[in-house]
């Protein structure tokens, strides 16, 4: 059983500091948040903890903000129980439905079904919500996918139901490849591989399709490996970063051949859409 550190955080005012926090905590190595109507609640494996991650948020020492925090150590099992009572189904543009598997079949044109557990990827986040929107505005029909940063595999999932012919699924983290497993598995996907890594496992194969919402810094160092594995008349679609951090991976992604084409914006966060 694995021990996680919870931190609740009560923030006020909520916005923008809780994206703001939000942020700071994932690249301090926090994985995963749950947010709620006082804040946020952010988790790391104990093994992970040190006295000092909060060291470099700089958010907390903000003088326009008031955040408070408790700290708790908490099993898995808990965690689980806390989702879900928390989770509800999430709608994007009519079409597709992220839910678990205990709520009520939707009739929306896509159903993917994600139980989460630890793992990041339920759509409620707004960069997996633009991911969707984006994922549903293009044609993956017969394309070889990569979805790097998988989290919950719910972009990989829908890569295939979308008619992706090959779908390879990595991330970084033990859990999120469990996780990606098991809902690959619920989801009856036959076309997604998921592989536990990084951009280290890159290179034998090539793709038409490059998904990462990953994070601003992790992109950078890695893009120029992704781009290295796209094929010609390739898409590659980011997020995980906020509407000022676009001039630093546009700066990286043109020097490598890539042209922007879309920019999906909510809440500060964006999703990009590349083209080579
Ligand atoms: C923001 S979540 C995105 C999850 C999912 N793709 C979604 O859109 O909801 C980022 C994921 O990237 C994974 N990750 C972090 N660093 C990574 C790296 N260097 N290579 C691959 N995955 C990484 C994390 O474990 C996390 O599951």
């Amino acid at each position: 059983m694995n021990i996680y550190i919870a931190y609740h955080f009560v923030v006020n005012p909520l916005q923008p500091a809780t994206d703001i926090l939000t942020a700071e905590l994932g690249y301090a190595g926090f994985e995963s948040f749950v947010e709620n109507e006082d804040g946020v609640s952010a988790y790391i494996q104990k093994q992970d903890w040190h006295e000092h991650i909060l060291e470099d948020v700089e958010i907390l020492t903000s003088e326009n903000y008031s955040i408070n925090y408790t700290i708790e150590e908490i099993e898995q099992q808990n965690w689980n129980r806390e989702w879900e009572t928390n989770f509800h189904p999430i709608v994007v543009d009519d079409k597709c439905t992220v839910r678990a598997p205990f709520h009520e079949k939707p009739d929306t044109q896509f159903d993917l079904i994600i139980e989460p557990k630890m793992s990041f990827g339920t759509g409620h986040h707004e960069t997996t919500h633009m991911m969707i929107q984006h994922l549903l505005k293009n044609d993956l029909k017969g394309k070889v996918v990569l979805d790097m940063g998988c989290g919950t595999a719910v972009l990989a999932i829908l890569a295939e139901k979308l008619g992706a012919k090959k779908v390879d699924a990595i991330d970084i983290d033990n859990w999120c490849y469990l996780n990606s497993l098991e809902n690959t598995e619920r989801n009856n996907c036959t076309k997604i591989s998921v592989f536990e890594g990084d951009a280290s496992l890159l290179g034998e194969q090539f793709y038409d399709v490059i998904i990462a919402n990953i994070n601003r810094n992790i992109l950078l160092d890695d893009m120029a490996t992704y781009v290295s594995c796209l094929n010609p008349n390739g898409m590659v679609f980011l997020s995980g970063f906020y509407r000022e951090d676009i001039p630093a991976i546009t700066e990286k992604t043109e020097e490598l051949g890539l042209s922007l084409v879309d920019t999906l914006e909510k809440n500060k966060w964006v999703a990009l859409k590349l083209k080579n």
